[in-house]
This record gives C-alpha cells, structure tokens and sequence, in this order.
C-alpha cells in the first residue's frame, strides 16, 4: 500500500484546490483543508504538518516540496510559490506569542491575556530552505534565493541571495541560472 494519497483520496480531503500529479504523504497533518491549495507537482513527506489556523491559508504552488517533519503554522498566510522547498526539520511560524514577559503566552490561555503577532510568510519561486531553519511571521524569501541548514530568518531576504546564521543575514549572491533551467523544463513539458 501506498504511503502517498491517490487522486481520489487527495479530493475526499476537501483542499481548496488540488492539482495533479502530488505525492502527499498519508503521514502528514493538514488542518483546514478548505483553506489550503496544493498545485501540480507537489511532493510533502512523512510527519509534517501544515495549519492553516485562525483565520490563515497556505497556497503551495507547482513543485514545490516539503521534506520529512516540517511544521507550517500560517494564522495569517503562508505561500510558498512554484520551484521552491523546505528540507527536513524547517518551521514556519506565521505567528508568535510576545515573549517579553508583558503577557501570557501559548493556546491554552484565553487570547485577552496574550499578545500574538500574526503576518504573512512568503517563499518565493525557486527559494529552498536549509534544513532545521526556523522562519518567522513577516518574512519573505526573495525568489531565487537559498537559506543555508539551521538558520533563523527574523527579518525578509533579497532575491537571488544566500543567506545563513541567526539571525539569518545576507552573505553573498545566489546564481539565477536555475530561472533559465525552469525555461528549459517548462519547455519540455
Ligand atoms: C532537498 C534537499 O536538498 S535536502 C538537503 C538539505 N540541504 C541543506 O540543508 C544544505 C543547505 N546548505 C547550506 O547550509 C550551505 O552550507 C550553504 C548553501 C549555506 C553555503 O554553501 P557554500 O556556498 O558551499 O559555502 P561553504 O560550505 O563554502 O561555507 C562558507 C562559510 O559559511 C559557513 N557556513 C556554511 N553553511 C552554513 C550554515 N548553514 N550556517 C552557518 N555557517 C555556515 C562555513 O562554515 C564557511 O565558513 P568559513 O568561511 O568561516 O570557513
């Protein structure tokens, strides 16, 4: 048996949309499916999982793939566009708790006493996330760019960078040729 979802089982979901040809494991977590929209091409493995909480969504592209216990979390958005990816261990946090001590924080106390910062996360085409990076609500990753392993992204990076630490900064350019090789695999699509 299968550990991906076929066609069929992918529609019973209930996505928002669904495109053709995904390798979605049966492992892994959606919560509010009718706000999550999957395209074509699109591989997610075992144990993530993927919320698109509060009032949020995630709109995942064409493929576009997110590796082995990555954690998206999106009460305010969370797309990542086509050719883009997480590797193993990545977490989004589209929103935070205040950890200054000024408020209670975590779910399980009433919202009143908490402070929370929601915002959109936006990975744009071709960015790929290092493994066990962390990024943080607001941020958006420039298209074409790369996040080195075990960064935290606090603040949006640049297209065609890499960047690497925590917090994550710029360190040098990233290569564009992948945009020319999409051209060559789109033409032979
Ligand atoms: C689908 C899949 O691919 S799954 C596999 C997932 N793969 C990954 O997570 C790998 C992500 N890649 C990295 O983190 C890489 O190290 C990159 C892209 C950030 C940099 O790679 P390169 O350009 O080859 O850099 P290089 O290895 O020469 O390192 C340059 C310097 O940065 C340091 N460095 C490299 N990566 C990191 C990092 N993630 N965090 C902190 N420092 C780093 C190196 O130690 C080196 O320091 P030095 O100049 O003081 O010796």
């Amino acid at each position: 048996m299968s550990n991906f979802y076929n066609d069929e089982e992918l529609a019973q979901l209930g996505f928002k949309s669904v495109g053709r040809n995904n390798k979605i494991s049966k492992k892994t977590s959606f919560y509010n499916t009718s706000r999550i929209e999957l395209g074509n091409d699109v591989r997610i493995d075992d144990f993530c999982v993927i919320s698109a909480c509060a009032e949020g969504f995630v709109k995942i592209g064409n493929r576009v793939h997110i590796a082995a216990h990555c954690f998206i979390e999106a009460p305010a958005g969370v797309t990542l566009e086509d050719f883009s990816g997480l590797a193993a261990r990545c977490t989004i946090y589209g929103g935070s708790d205040d950890y200054g001590g000024e408020y209670l924080t975590n779910p399980c106390v009433p919202l009143e006493f908490r402070k929370c910062t929601n915002k959109h996360v936006h990975i744009k085409k071709h960015a790929v996330i290092g493994t066990g990076s962390t990024i943080l609500f607001g941020v958006t990753i420039g298209a074409g760019s790369a996040v080195g392993s075990m960064a935290f992204v606090t603040k949006s990076i640049p297209d065609s960078a890499i960047a690497i630490g925590i917090p994550a900064k710029v360190v040098k350019k990233r290569s564009a040729k992948l945009f020319e090789l999409e051209e060559q695999l789109l033409k032979k699509q």
